[in-house]
């Protein structure tokens, strides 16, 4: 058994280092583990709990996204160390293993626009698209709990919210508890989306109606700089969902919610965003103000009502988004 332990304990290192563990399967001190292959590791509780979930959580879907790989790193470590006691069916998954070991967003193209199911495209991320989805599938599949999924990454530029959440467009709500849990887990805005986006957090809200998020957790540092101190809310929220228990909740009107009200694209080579490259995320522009010029599409000038801009950046592949522009909205959307 301890062999077992300790291959736990290892596995985060070893397959960033790109080694396969030599055993696919163990015990842990609450239940069982069972790696489905790189960066897949599912957690089987000895003892179900009542109040569980199906739950997924996702790290480093862009490689150089490091906090959620720390915050994991954490909770696996407390988790062998029998400090937690495991109560839920749980998928852990590593998204983008080599931009990962590359410290890069991504090594060819954005994994997290891939997550279609008729998506064929080749290459290396397309493929992990496919490989992550068949997961995902195999897990819900096999398991009957509600459905959760937690997609964890940081953002770019510095934000005036520096944790939020991206709740995917589909058809299907998200329930008032999930508002609680996040408000108390430290979480400053929520953005709705207004269109299917393929992103991993919509694949399970979409094909699954699963409660699902993209969680923005501060902002990109390389590995070793990350301050995981104001994760310790986030860290608490994930934690009870490993245990089966019901998280802690909060007021969430102590969240911001805003609604994206047009999708910025590039659509040629010279295309450019008129602001500064720092400008933080949730920066506000008055009506009239120019924000992108494109040879193609033309100008974006803000019109009716005041603009705030999130995920700016000027330099992603033709045809994807250069930014959402977005308003805030008094409540959640549904
Ligand atoms: O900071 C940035 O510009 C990007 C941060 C990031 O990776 N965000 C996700 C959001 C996913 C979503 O829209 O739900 C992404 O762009 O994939
Ligand atoms: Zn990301």
């Amino acid at each position: 058994m301890s062999g077992a332990l300790a291959m736990l304990a290892e596995w985060l290192d070893l397959t960033l280092d790109g080694e396969l563990p030599s055993d696919t399967q163990g015990r842990l001190p609450f239940g069982r583990y069972v790696l489905h292959g790189p960066g897949i590791l599912e957690l089987a509780p000895s003892s179900l709990q009542p109040q569980a979930r199906a739950v997924i959580v996702s790290v480093g879907i862009h490689g150089n996204e490091t906090a959620p790989i720390e915050l994991l790193g954490e909770m696996l470590a407390r988790l062998e160390a029998g400090l937690l006691r495991l109560g839920a069916p749980t998928l852990i998954i590593l998204g983008n293993l080599p931009s990962i070991r590359a410290g890069q967003r991504f090594c060819e193209t954005n994994l997290n626009r891939l997550f279609r199911r008729d998506q064929d495209e080749p290459g290396d991320e397309p493929q992990r698209a496919r490989e992550l989805m068949a997961a995902v599938d195999s897990f819900y599949a096999r398991h009957s709990q509600p459905r959760l999924h937690y997609d964890l990454h940081t953002a770019i530029r510095d934000s005036r919210f520096p944790r939020f959440a991206v709740e995917p467009y589909a058809d299907n709500g998200i329930h008032a508890e999930q508002w609680r849990w996040l408000a108390a887990a430290d979480i400053q805005a929520v953005l709705h989306q207004h269109q299917h986006s393929w992103t991993f957090s919509h694949y399970s809200k979409h094909y699954y109606q699963a409660q699902a998020f993209t969680l923005e957790l501060g902002k990109v540092h390389p590995f070793g700089e990350n301050d995981l101190a104001v994760l310790r809310p986030m860290r608490q929220l994930l934690e009870a969902l490993l245990e089966g228990r019901e998280p802690p909740g909060a007021d969430p009107d102590a969240m911001k919610f805003f609604t994206v009200a047009h999708e910025l694209m590039r659509e040629s080579e010279d295309f450019r965003l008129c602001f500064p490259d720092d400008t933080p995320n949730f920066s506000e522009f008055d009506v009239g103000t120019r924000l992108a010029c494109d040879a193609k599409a033309g100008e974006f000038i803000v019109t009716e009502q005041p603009l705030a801009v999130v995920f700016p950046n000027a330099h992603v592949e033709l045809g994807a988004r250069a930014a959402l522009l977005v308003r805030a909205t008094t409540t959640p959307q549904n």
